[in-house]
């Protein structure tokens, strides 16, 4: 199972999510309680290290905007959320990044199908923590897709056995108020995932 922890601003929690084993991190660089710079992004990322994939995350920015927020932080990937087009892949797709595309259940759920890397199925209200019916997209997803959307250490487990996601990722889930990360509930999320740091 791969395993995304979002919506990091502070090092001490991104050196937890990286020692408890955590495949990606997250940087939101978009309207939002989480929000980061790509200067302060940038200085979060480079404590990653290589194997730990560092991820910026947008809404509806033009891609200009996402390339030089990818490119000021330093994030190997790029995560595009709120329906954007094709054209807004093709045009990252020199960056040589990994592009992530976030959409609701109701989307093409094909990965590649927009030339993305990674697919990304997360509730209606991305970032909201509220949990939503993960057991509607099981089996409609193709490829690499990663499970979003209200799931926290209680009920990762229950949403994977209903989803059946190759991946999961988690940011209201491991806070204590919007946009306050909580290390213990961090490393209970990978704990309950398998992971043992
Ligand atoms: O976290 C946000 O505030 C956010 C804002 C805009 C787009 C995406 C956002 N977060 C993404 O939402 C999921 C996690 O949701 P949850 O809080 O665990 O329910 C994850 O992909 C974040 O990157």
């Amino acid at each position: 199972m791969y395993v995304k922890i979002c919506g990091l601003s502070e090092p001490e929690h991104v050196a937890t999510a990286v020692a408890a084993g955590a495949d990606a991190i997250g940087f939101v660089m978009t309207r939002s309680p989480r929000r980061v710079t790509p200067e302060r992004a940038a200085e979060l990322a480079a404590a990653v290290p290589a194997h730990v994939l560092t991820v910026g995350v947008f809404r509806g920015e033009d891609p200009d905007t996402v390339r030089a927020a990818a490119l000021t932080s330093g994030v190997r990937a790029v995560q595009l959320h709120g329906r954007h087009p094709h054209a807004d892949f093709t045009a990252l797709k020199d960056l040589g990044l990994t592009l992530i595309r976030a959409v609701d259940a109701e989307a093409d759920l094909r990965c590649g199908a927009y030339d993305e890397d990674l697919l990304l199925v997360d509730a209606p209200h991305a970032g909201s923590g509220l949990p939503w019916d993960w057991a509607a997209v099981r089996g409609r997803p193709t490829g690499r897709w990663m499970l979003a959307g209200g799931l926290t250490p209680a009920n990762v487990n229950e949403a994977v056995a209903a989803a059946e996601p190759w991946g999961v990722d988690v940011s209201s889930g491991v806070e204590t108020a919007p946009g306050v990360k909580d290390p213990a509930l961090i490393k209970a999320f990978l704990e309950a995932v398998g992971r043992d740091g």
